[in-house]
């Protein structure tokens, strides 16, 4: 078994809906999920063999949902050394948008590298455009990128 730390940033609930439907699969798999919603600078710096799992879609011009935008504007301000923690990013937006596609995913992952956390394969991107059900395109990657995290994170994945 392994555990996941889970961050979804939501404003109209696609993306709540897609990370509910991962945690399921994950939970469906023998994974233990657990959902950080507040002090997420803290529990991040704390030792853990938890891999982090960031599902967030964009809003505004770019700009993260209102529920995850002070946790990240905390971790940013406090800046923890997170040499330790490895983590993903499925990322909600629409390409109609322009230079801000995906905007709030690609800032997570940003200040996560910033920080010294490494990403687990690539960032996955859902555009709206392309798709109605965003679960489904985040449940066809989820196999490729938990074996890409038994391959960099062999001591972390069960
Ligand atoms: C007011 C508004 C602003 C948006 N701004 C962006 C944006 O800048 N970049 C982007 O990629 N998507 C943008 N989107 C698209 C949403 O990120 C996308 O529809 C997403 O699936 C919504 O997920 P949610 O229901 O979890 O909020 C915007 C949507 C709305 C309604």
């Amino acid at each position: 078994m392994s555990s996941f730390y889970f961050v979804a940033g939501t404003v109209y609930g696609a993306a709540e809906h897609v990370a509910e439907c991962v945690a399921d699969e994950l939970s469906r798999l023998g994974h233990e999920v657990q959902w950080l919603e507040t002090g997420l600078a803290t529990r991040l710096a704390e030792p853990s063999e938890a891999i982090l799992l960031v599902i967030t879609s964009t809003t505004g011009a770019g700009d993260l949902p209102d529920n995850v935008a002070s946790e990240f504007a905390t971790l940013k301000q406090q800046a923890p050394y997170l040499p330790h923690l490895q983590y993903g990013v499925i990322a909600l937006g629409d390409s109609s948008y322009g230079e801000t596609f995906c905007g709030a995913g690609r800032a997570f992952d940003a200040l996560l590298a910033d920080l010294g956390a490494r990403r687990i394969g690539e960032r996955l991107q859902i555009d709206a455009i392309e798709t109605l059900e965003p679960e489904r395109v985040a449940l066809a990657w989820l196999p490729e990128w938990l074996s890409a995290a038994a391959a960099q994170a062999p001591a972390k994945i069960s």
